[in-house]
C-alpha cells in the first residue's frame, strides 16, 4: 500500500492506494498534518511507502520522524519523470505541476494533453504527443480572486463562491460572482479554444478543489477528476521505482 500526500497552498490532500485503486481519500489543514498522517497509518498498517509532493511551506523534515515506519519519498526535481522538460526554468517549475504532467503522460499516451488544476492558483500544463512538457499558465484561483477583490479595495465585501445568476451582474454581490465565476469560465474556455486551434488529438483534464464546480459550467467538454493529482503521485512513484 502507498500513501500519497499532496501539499498545496490551501490544504493537504492524501490518499491510500492498493495498486491503482484508491482505498480512502483525506482532506485536511496544514496544522493537522502530523496528527492525520499518524491516524491514517494506524488504520492502514500495510502502508510501505509515503509519497509527497509539496508546493506549500512544508518541507521534507516534517516527515523524518516517520522513517522508521515506512519509506519516505519526498519528490523533487531530481527524480525521474516520464516527459522531456522544455520549461525554460525547469528548477522553478512547481513539483505539483510536474506530477500532474507525469500522470497525464502515463495515463494518456501518444496524444496532446492539457491539465488544468483549479486550486489556490489555476495552473495550465501542456504536454505534447511527443511527451515534451512545454509549459502553460498560472493565474489566481477562485477563492484567491474573491479574497483579492476584498483585500485590495475599500468597498468590496468578502463573498464565498457562488454561481452567478447571469453574466450581467445586477448588484454588487452578483457583479462580483459574475466577474469571478464567469471570468474564470471564459478564461478556461478561451485557453482551450487556443490550444485546440493549434493542436489536434487532445485530452483535457480538470482537477483541483474547484474542478467539480467549474466542470459543468464550461462550454468545452473535459474530463474532470478531483483525484488526478493523488493518482498521478501514485503513478509517478511506480514510474520512479521502475526506472531508477
Ligand atoms: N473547505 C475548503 N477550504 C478551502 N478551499 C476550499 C474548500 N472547499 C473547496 N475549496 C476550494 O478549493 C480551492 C483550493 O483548492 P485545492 O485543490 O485544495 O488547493 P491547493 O491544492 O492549492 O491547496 C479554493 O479555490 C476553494 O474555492
Ligand atoms: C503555481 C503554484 C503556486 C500552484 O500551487 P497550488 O495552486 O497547487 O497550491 C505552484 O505550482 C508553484 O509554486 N509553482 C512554481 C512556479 C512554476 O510552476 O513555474
Ligand atoms: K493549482
Amino acid at each position: 500500500m502507498v500513501l500519497t500526500v499532496d501539499i498545496g497552498n490551501t490544504r493537504i490532500k492524501a490518499a491510500v492506494f492498493e495498486g491503482s485503486t484508491v482505498l480512502e481519500k483525506f482532506v485536511f489543514e496544514k496544522n493537522e498534518l502530523e496528527k492525520k498522517i499518524k491516524k491514517i497509518l494506524k488504520k492502514f498498517q500495510n502502508c510501505s511507502d509515503l509519497v509527497v509532493a509539496s508546493v506549500g511551506n512544508i518541507e521534507r523534515q516534517s516527515f523524518l520522524a516517520l522513517e522508521k515506519e515506512l519509506n519516505i519519498h519526498f519528490l523533487t526535481h531530481e527524480d525521474v519523470f516520464p516527459f522531456v522538460n522544455k520549461y525554460a526554468t525547469p528548477k522553478t517549475l512547481g513539483i505539483d505541476r510536474m506530477v500532474l504532467a507525469a500522470g497525464a503522460t502515463l495515463q494518456f499516451p501518444k496524444q496532446n494533453r492539457l491539465v488544468i488544476d483549479a486550486g489556490t492558483c489555476i495552473t495550465y500544463d501542456f504536454i505534447d504527443e511527443f511527451d515534451h512538457y512545454l509549459g502553460g499558465a498560472i493565474s489566481p484561483g477562485l477563492r484567491l480572486r474573491y479574497e483579492t477583490l476584498h483585500n485590495y479595495t475599500a468597498k468590496l465585501p468578502l463573498l464565498s463562491l457562488e454561481a452567478p445568476d447571469s453574466y450581467i451582474g445586477n448588484s454588487t454581490f452578483q457583479a462580483i460572482h459574475s466577474g469571478i465565476v464567469n471570468g474564470f469560465v471564459y478564461e478556461i474556455d478561451g485557453f482551450i479554444d487556443e490550444y485546440r486551434a493549434n493542436y489536434s488529438n487532445f485530452i483535457i483534464i480538470l482537477t483541483g478543489g474547484d474542478a467539480e464546480f467549474l466542470a459543468k459550467r464550461l462550454k468545452n467538454t473535459i474530463f474532470a477528476n478531483s483525484n488526478f493529482l493523488l493518482e498521478s503521485l501514485n503513478q509517478t512513484f511506480q514510474y520512479k521505482i521502475n526506472n531508477d
